[in-house]
Protein backbone atom coordinates (compact mmCIF):
# COMPACT_ATOMS: atom_id res chain seq x y z
CA UNK A 1 0.00 0.00 0.00
CA UNK A 2 1.36 3.44 -0.73
CA UNK A 3 1.99 5.52 2.20
CA UNK A 4 -0.23 8.79 1.78
CA UNK A 5 2.96 11.25 2.40
CA UNK A 6 4.00 9.56 -0.79
CA UNK A 7 1.69 10.71 -3.19
CA UNK A 8 2.09 13.91 -5.13
CA UNK A 9 1.35 17.55 -3.46
CA UNK A 10 0.01 19.87 -5.62
CA UNK A 11 -0.18 23.67 -5.39
CA UNK A 12 -0.91 27.09 -7.69
CA UNK A 13 1.16 29.92 -6.27
CA UNK A 14 0.39 33.21 -8.05
CA UNK A 15 2.42 36.33 -7.70
CA UNK A 16 2.15 39.22 -10.09
CA UNK A 17 4.09 42.49 -10.31
CA UNK A 18 0.24 43.92 -10.48
CA UNK A 19 -0.53 42.85 -7.01
CA UNK A 20 0.16 45.64 -5.70
CA UNK A 21 -1.89 48.04 -3.54
CA UNK A 22 -0.87 50.99 -1.85
CA UNK A 23 -2.70 52.05 1.38
CA UNK A 24 -2.58 54.14 4.25
CA UNK A 25 -2.80 52.33 7.78
CA UNK A 26 -1.82 52.63 11.19
CA UNK A 27 -1.56 50.28 13.82
CA UNK A 28 -1.18 49.92 17.29
CA UNK A 29 1.82 47.72 18.99
CA UNK A 30 3.52 47.28 22.85
CA UNK A 31 0.00 47.77 23.86
CA UNK A 32 -0.84 51.19 23.57
CA UNK A 33 1.51 52.50 20.89
CA UNK A 34 0.13 53.66 18.18
CA UNK A 35 1.64 54.95 14.91
CA UNK A 36 1.65 57.82 13.13
CA UNK A 37 -0.98 57.04 9.82
CA UNK A 38 1.55 56.02 6.83
CA UNK A 39 1.35 54.36 3.47
CA UNK A 40 3.14 51.02 1.56
CA UNK A 41 2.71 49.61 -1.40
CA UNK A 42 1.88 46.20 0.02
CA UNK A 43 2.86 43.39 -2.30
CA UNK A 44 0.67 40.25 -2.38
CA UNK A 45 1.41 36.37 -3.26
CA UNK A 46 -1.21 33.50 -3.24
CA UNK A 47 -0.80 29.90 -2.86
CA UNK A 48 -3.84 27.20 -2.99
CA UNK A 49 -3.41 23.54 -2.90
CA UNK A 50 -5.61 20.54 -3.69
CA UNK A 51 -5.49 17.66 -6.04
CA UNK A 52 -5.76 18.00 -10.18
CA UNK A 53 -8.83 18.33 -11.92
CA UNK A 54 -9.58 16.95 -15.38
CA UNK A 55 -7.36 19.79 -16.70
CA UNK A 56 -4.81 18.27 -14.42
CA UNK A 57 -4.72 21.68 -12.60
CA UNK A 58 -4.86 22.58 -8.68
CA UNK A 59 -7.27 25.34 -10.02
CA UNK A 60 -7.16 27.81 -13.03
CA UNK A 61 -4.44 30.42 -12.24
CA UNK A 62 -5.78 32.86 -14.24
CA UNK A 63 -9.22 32.63 -12.55
CA UNK A 64 -6.91 32.85 -9.47
CA UNK A 65 -5.14 35.81 -10.38
CA UNK A 66 -8.09 37.57 -11.56
CA UNK A 67 -9.75 37.10 -8.13
CA UNK A 68 -6.60 38.62 -6.48
CA UNK A 69 -6.55 41.63 -8.50
CA UNK A 70 -10.02 42.43 -7.57
CA UNK A 71 -9.15 42.56 -3.99
CA UNK A 72 -5.74 44.43 -4.81
CA UNK A 73 -7.67 46.96 -6.58
CA UNK A 74 -10.67 47.12 -4.02
CA UNK A 75 -7.80 48.34 -1.38
CA UNK A 76 -5.85 50.24 -3.86
CA UNK A 77 -5.41 54.36 -2.75
CA UNK A 78 -7.58 53.90 0.20
CA UNK A 79 -7.48 53.99 3.51
CA UNK A 80 -7.63 50.67 5.92
CA UNK A 81 -9.66 51.24 9.03
CA UNK A 82 -9.58 48.24 11.87
CA UNK A 83 -13.78 47.25 12.93
CA UNK A 84 -12.37 45.95 16.05
CA UNK A 85 -10.11 47.26 17.81
CA UNK A 86 -10.57 47.96 21.23
CA UNK A 87 -8.95 51.52 21.15
CA UNK A 88 -8.78 52.59 17.95
CA UNK A 89 -12.91 53.68 17.93
CA UNK A 90 -13.92 53.93 14.13
CA UNK A 91 -16.98 55.43 13.55
CA UNK A 92 -19.25 57.39 10.09
CA UNK A 93 -21.74 60.22 9.46
CA UNK A 94 -22.77 60.67 5.92
CA UNK A 95 -19.69 62.09 4.73
CA UNK A 96 -17.16 61.52 6.84
CA UNK A 97 -15.40 58.96 8.78
CA UNK A 98 -13.61 59.39 11.79
CA UNK A 99 -10.89 57.37 13.56
CA UNK A 100 -9.98 58.22 17.37
CA UNK A 101 -7.07 56.85 19.51
CA UNK A 102 -6.97 58.24 23.19
CA UNK A 103 -6.97 61.97 22.49
CA UNK A 104 -5.96 61.98 18.45
CA UNK A 105 -8.57 61.65 16.08
CA UNK A 106 -8.14 61.16 11.70
CA UNK A 107 -10.90 61.98 9.78
CA UNK A 108 -11.69 61.13 6.38
CA UNK A 109 -13.87 61.30 3.80
CA UNK A 110 -16.10 57.86 3.44
CA UNK A 111 -15.12 56.77 0.11
CA UNK A 112 -11.64 57.02 0.84
CA UNK A 113 -11.95 54.47 3.65
CA UNK A 114 -12.06 50.49 3.79
CA UNK A 115 -13.49 49.47 6.92
CA UNK A 116 -11.82 46.17 7.69
CA UNK A 117 -13.53 43.10 9.50
CA UNK A 118 -9.68 43.37 12.15
CA UNK A 119 -8.12 44.05 15.08
CA UNK A 120 -5.48 45.36 13.98
CA UNK A 121 -4.51 46.24 10.37
CA UNK A 122 -1.11 44.24 10.37
CA UNK A 123 0.12 42.03 7.20
CA UNK A 124 -1.13 39.31 8.71
CA UNK A 125 -4.97 40.29 8.97
CA UNK A 126 -4.77 41.89 5.97
CA UNK A 127 -3.41 38.68 4.64
CA UNK A 128 -6.34 36.65 6.11
CA UNK A 129 -8.73 38.90 5.34
CA UNK A 130 -7.59 39.00 1.36
CA UNK A 131 -7.74 35.08 2.06
CA UNK A 132 -11.51 35.05 2.85
CA UNK A 133 -12.54 37.61 0.08
CA UNK A 134 -10.63 35.51 -2.53
CA UNK A 135 -12.31 32.41 -1.26
CA UNK A 136 -15.98 34.02 -1.20
CA UNK A 137 -15.17 35.17 -5.25
CA UNK A 138 -13.60 32.10 -6.32
CA UNK A 139 -15.53 29.21 -4.21
CA UNK A 140 -18.51 28.71 -6.71
CA UNK A 141 -15.64 28.54 -9.48
CA UNK A 142 -13.14 26.28 -7.84
CA UNK A 143 -15.28 24.21 -5.54
CA UNK A 144 -15.18 22.25 -2.15
CA UNK A 145 -12.14 19.65 -2.74
CA UNK A 146 -9.39 22.25 -2.33
CA UNK A 147 -7.33 21.92 0.92
CA UNK A 148 -6.23 25.22 1.99
CA UNK A 149 -5.64 28.72 0.48
CA UNK A 150 -2.50 30.75 1.82
CA UNK A 151 -1.92 34.35 1.11
CA UNK A 152 1.09 36.30 1.80
CA UNK A 153 1.32 40.21 2.28
CA UNK A 154 4.01 42.63 1.86
CA UNK A 155 4.35 45.70 3.82
CA UNK A 156 8.07 46.82 2.93
CA UNK A 157 9.73 44.67 0.34
CA UNK A 158 10.43 41.76 2.38
CA UNK A 159 8.60 41.84 5.44
CA UNK A 160 5.86 39.51 4.62
CA UNK A 161 2.59 38.77 6.67
CA UNK A 162 1.34 35.15 6.29
CA UNK A 163 -2.01 33.61 6.65
CA UNK A 164 -3.17 29.76 5.84
CA UNK A 165 -6.84 29.29 5.61
CA UNK A 166 -8.69 25.92 5.14
CA UNK A 167 -10.82 25.90 1.82
CA UNK A 168 -14.30 26.06 2.85
CA UNK A 169 -17.38 27.23 1.73
CA UNK A 170 -18.22 31.02 3.28
CA UNK A 171 -20.26 31.26 5.21
CA UNK A 172 -23.52 33.00 4.26
CA UNK A 173 -23.13 36.30 6.16
CA UNK A 174 -19.27 36.69 4.86
N1 LIG B 1 4.60 40.92 12.09
C1 LIG B 1 4.41 42.24 11.82
N2 LIG B 1 5.28 43.15 12.29
C2 LIG B 1 5.06 44.46 12.03
C3 LIG B 1 3.97 44.87 11.27
C4 LIG B 1 3.08 43.87 10.78
O1 LIG B 1 2.09 44.17 10.08
N3 LIG B 1 3.33 42.59 11.08
N4 LIG B 1 3.78 46.18 11.01
C5 LIG B 1 4.59 47.12 11.45
C6 LIG B 1 4.30 48.54 11.16
O2 LIG B 1 3.19 48.72 10.28
C7 LIG B 1 5.44 49.36 10.62
O3 LIG B 1 4.99 50.61 10.23
C8 LIG B 1 6.14 48.70 9.45
O4 LIG B 1 6.58 49.70 8.62
P1 LIG B 1 8.03 49.77 7.98
O5 LIG B 1 7.95 50.92 7.07
O6 LIG B 1 8.41 48.49 7.37
O7 LIG B 1 8.98 49.94 9.21
P2 LIG B 1 9.97 51.07 9.58
O8 LIG B 1 9.29 51.90 10.58
O9 LIG B 1 11.23 50.44 10.01
O10 LIG B 1 10.15 51.90 8.26
P3 LIG B 1 11.35 52.18 7.29
O11 LIG B 1 10.69 52.90 6.15
O12 LIG B 1 11.91 50.85 6.87
O13 LIG B 1 12.28 53.00 8.08
C9 LIG B 1 5.76 46.80 12.29
N5 LIG B 1 5.90 45.38 12.51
Amino acid sequence: MTHPTEQPVFRVDVSKEQFVFSAAHFITFAGDICERIHGHNYGVRVSVEGPLDENRYVVDFIALRDAVLAETGRLDHHVLLPDRHAQIRVSKDEKETTATFQDRRWVFPNEDCIHLPVTNTTAEELAEYIGQRVIERTFDQFGDHLSWIEVAVDENQGQWGVCRLPWKRPSASA
